[in-house]
């Protein structure tokens, strides 16, 4: 026998209270109603250094273009207090007062790499970990010409972080083959990149087959 249905409700926050706070982080206790009208409650991250309608920060994909070489995605390896270890990641930053999503990845891909680049898409505000935080990132796609005099010997201007190209045609492998060097742990934005990569790459045609 089934049991009688429960009545929906829409879902929303009813109060945010700040249980600690530092100077980048706050941690608060979010109490909403869920989907079936039960109060419950919710241990949530937050940014301090958020600005007004922008997302927290951006993530940079940048392809350095050059003659007579394979195109390289510019990642950076650095060590991440959190994390206890070394990451690698996107170049990415926190979004500045004022700043716009692309001006903050041009601002951060040279502080980070030394690269100059060319915006050529951006992606909508997105959540980084939902479960954990409402950080959010836009994802901004950046090509960089490598022939250019200004990007041929790039200095960057965060001396712990490292600059690594890795080929696009082989941006999964490179990432495992490291992993196996190194104890590295990779963002998950990342290696889900590199998946795509590879799925494009070497079995394009097997999405076409597969039903919606
Ligand atoms: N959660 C954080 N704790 C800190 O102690 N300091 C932090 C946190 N988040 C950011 N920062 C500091 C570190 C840098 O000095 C600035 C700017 O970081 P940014 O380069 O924009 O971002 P990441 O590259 O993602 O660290 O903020």
């Amino acid at each position: 026998m089934s049991s009688p249905p429960k009545s929906t409700t829409i879902p929303h926050i009813v109060k945010e209270e700040v249980i600690a706070s530092g100077k980048w982080l706050k941690l608060e206790k979010t109490t909403y109603v869920d989907p079936v009208g039960n109060t419950r409650t919710w241990e949530t991250t937050k940014r301090t250094t958020r600005q007004a309608n922008a997302a927290d920060g951006v993530g940079i994909i940048a392809l350095l273009k050059r003659t007579l070489h394979k195109d390289c995605v510019v990642m950076v390896k650095q060590f991440r207090p959190p994390m206890g270890c070394c990451t690698l990641e996107f170049p990415a930053g926190l979004i500045d007062e004022g700043e716009s999503a692309e001006t903050a990845a041009l601002r951060e891909l040279k502080e980070e790499t030394g690269y100059k680049g060319e915006v050529v898409g951006v992606t909508p505000v997105t959540c980084l970990d939902p479960g954990l935080s409402n950080c959010t990132t836009q994802i901004v796609m950046v090509n960089i010409n490598g022939d250019d005099l200004e990007n041929t010997n790039p200095t960057q201007q965060l001396e712990f972080v490292e600059v690594l190209l890795l080929p696009l045609d082989e941006f999964q492998s490179k990432i495992d083959d490291l992993m196996k060097k190194e104890k590295i742990v990779v963002d998950s934005k990342v290696y889900i990149y590199g998946m795509g990569m590879s799925q494009a790459f070497f079995k394009p045609n097997e999405l076409r087959v597969l039903k919606q």
